[in-house]
């Protein structure tokens, strides 16, 4: 059984079909992409899974439980911790205090079993920015930033770590410490799933991927396969390979340019 089952889901919005009946899952131990072209569904699909959005149809499956219809708070007591596109650190707390607030909030939904206070500097020092740690957060870079988001989550231990383009705003050497620590984290055991348009992590970190357009799943499976598929390729850039052979870059470049 998978740690997350996002079953037959469908979300709309007026006229607009943003979630086409879509299924898929995320395993603990694993990293999880869910990739697309802009407008694809992919954020709706997070606020789905951690409760922002009630699906018009369809089943979230967590932990061996139904969550459907379950409050945030509730989902977060239960393991499921997101960061945010938007980055949603208290500006005028310095990093560390942004990472105790966290922290203690979390103990706060900790419900009968609290669970234990997270070493924050410990924290800080996980995710790379423990140098940051007495600066406001509102003064610090933006990829910083969305480290700190990772580090605030990670202070309610979660099972379940959602990141949305958790990349975004780090330099070359930043994004590939930040692929070894996602590594490090699956590797402890939490499940993964990360939106990302940043196609060389992607393609470099995920164990599995789920591709949508227009909302649908149109592909899942291993790096390799989904970077293959040429209902993938046409999706992100209408253009086939297997179509023309000759008419387009490889497919490492078909993906690579969707950056
Ligand atoms: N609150 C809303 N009201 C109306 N339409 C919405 C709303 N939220 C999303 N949509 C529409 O649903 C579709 C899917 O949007 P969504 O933001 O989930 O896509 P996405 O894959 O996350 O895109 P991006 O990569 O640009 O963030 C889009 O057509 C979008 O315009």
């Amino acid at each position: 059984m998978s740690l997350l089952e996002v079953d037959d889901v469908v979300v709309q919005f007026g006229g607009v079909t943003a979630v086409d009946h879509a299924s898929f899952t995320a395993e603990a131990g694993r990293i999880t992409g869910l990739i697309g072209p802009n407008g694809a569904g992919k954020t709706t699909c997070f606020n789905v899974i951690s409760g922002l959005q009630r699906p018009n149809h369809g089943t979230v499956r967590f932990d061996g439980r139904t969550i459907t219809r379950l409050p945030v708070h509730r989902r977060a007591r239960r393991g499921m911790g997101r960061t945010f596109q938007r980055l949603e650190a208290f500006g005028s707390l310095t990093v560390r205090d942004n990472v105790r607030v966290a922290r203690d909030i979390a103990r706060g939904l900790g419900g009968l079993v609290r669970p234990a206070a997270a070493d924050v500097d410990g924290l800080l020092e996980r995710v790379g920015i423990a140098a940051y740690a007495d600066e406001r957060a509102d003064s610090i870079p933006t990829g910083t930033a969305r480290l700190l988001e990772l580090a605030r989550c990670l202070a309610s231990h979660p099972k379940l770590l959602l990141l949305d383009e958790p990349s975004s705003g780090l330099d070359e050497s930043e994004t590939d410490a930040f692929g070894v620590l996602l590594a490090q984290l699956a590797a402890e055991g939490r499940a993964i799933l990360m939106v990302e348009h940043d196609m060389d992590l992607v393609m470099s970190v995920c164990d599995d991927i789920h591709v949508l357009d227009f909302g649908r799943v149109i592909a899942s499976g291993p790096p390799a396969e989904v970077r293959a598929n040429p209902q993938v390729q046409q999706a992100y850039l209408g253009y086939s390979d297997v179509d023309d052979p000759a008419a387009g870059p490889d497919d490492t470049t078909v993906l690579e340019a969707v950056r």
